[in-house]
């Protein structure tokens, strides 16, 4: 299998080290010029796992433009406002066949790449993983060997030969891959953590372990995991787990991944946009499309976005 990742930041140079160090062909297709530059000036990326054990890996790394292979899979890791350009400077190795995958936080990639592939080819799903990216060229994955869990879908629900092949690919990789045939209910389970976890320790500059140790933390997660339970229920969304057990899975996340700081910080941190319409802005939408409202995910929506204009 000839995999693209397109988007070679955190998580994807995560997925595609972990792949190619397997033994699967992967490419790397990056649009950032900054990371693709020093990726080609030093041979290689430098990877770290927890900050330790750093070491130059070499990866074959692409921009877009210049990429004329015709991968059977591409996996889509760029921020989810960057989607559309990053797909569209694509397009030419993007064909009836291809398969792309998605394990983005938030919603709204699908639709995007339903533009570019058959909604067949779509493998949604969600990374129950944490990278950082320390600059271009420079990954630090978190979490212990094997920890992490990937949970894939096709967005038809329908499993083919190809997605029962991509899981064998990640088995192999040590990623932990599951497969289900319930797309909006595995996506909404990603949707529900990163909209406590990534938008709370983003505005409270706190590590997940740092939350986790608040004595009133599973009640604060639990509030906001119940508001967004009514809109998954109104949107028609079946849920894998009871809001209870969810925020059991949070709280377990937050302690595996307790020194990590989601995502959304590295962005706000940077002083770049964040990812919060896509995911506590997508609770908001979907509550309002059914005559519902929810508070608490709008509040946050606004202080992240008082945080960005503030840091402008
Ligand atoms: N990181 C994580 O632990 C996890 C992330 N995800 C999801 O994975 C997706 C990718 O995120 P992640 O891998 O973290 O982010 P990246 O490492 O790709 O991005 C971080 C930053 O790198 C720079 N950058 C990357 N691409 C470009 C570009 N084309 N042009 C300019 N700058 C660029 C930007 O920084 P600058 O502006 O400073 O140059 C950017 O904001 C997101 O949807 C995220 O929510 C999901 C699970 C876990
Ligand atoms: C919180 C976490 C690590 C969950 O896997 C994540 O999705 C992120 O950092 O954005």
């Amino acid at each position: 299998m000839k995999v693209a990742v397109l988007g070679a930041g955190a998580m994807g140079l995560r997925y595609g080290l972990l792949l190619q160090s397997a033994g699967t062909d992967v490419d790397f297709v990056e649009p950032w010029d900054k990371n693709y530059n020093k990726v080609k000036e030093q041979g290689g990326v430098f990877v770290a796992r927890n900050g330790s054990d750093r070491h130059l890996v070499h990866v074959n790394m692409f921009k877009p433009e210049e990429y004329n292979e015709s991968p059977d899979l591409v996996i889509l890791f760029v921020k989810q406002m960057d989607n559309e350009k990053t797909l569209e400077a694509s397009k030419h190795f993007l064909n009836q066949n291809t398969y792309v995958l998605t394990n983005q936080n938030g919603m709204g990639a699908v639709d995007v790449i339903s533009k570019y592939v058959p909604r067949q080819h779509i493998i949604a799903g969600t990374a129950f993983a944490a990278s950082i990216l320390n600059g271009p060229g420079d990954v630090n994955v978190m979490g212990e060997r094997g920890s992490g869990q990937v949970h894939l879908v096709n967005v038809t629900e329908q499993p083919d030969d190809f997605t029962n092949q991509v899981v064998d690919e990640f088995d192999k990789a040590g990623m932990n891959p599951s497969l289900s045939e319930n797309y909006k209910g595995t996506l909404w389970q990603k949707l529900l953590l990163n909209s406590v976890v990534n938008t709370l320790c983003t505005l409270m500059d706190i590590t997940m372990g740092e939350y986790q140790t608040f004595s009133e933390a599973d009640e604060l997660t639990s509030e906001l995991v119940n508001e967004a339970y009514e809109v998954a229920d109104a949107d028609g969304v079946k849920m894998l787990k009871s809001a209870d057990e969810m925020t059991k899975v949070i709280a377990d996340e937050n302690r595996r991944l307790k020194d990590h700081r989601p995502s959304m910080y590295q962005d706000m941190s940077h002083n770049r946009p964040t990812e919060v319409d896509y995911i506590n802005g997508y609770i908001v939408k979907k509550a309002t499309e059914h005559g519902l409202t929810a508070p608490h995910h709008e509040m946050l929506v606004k202080l992240v976005h008082l945080s960005e204009q503030m840091k402008a």
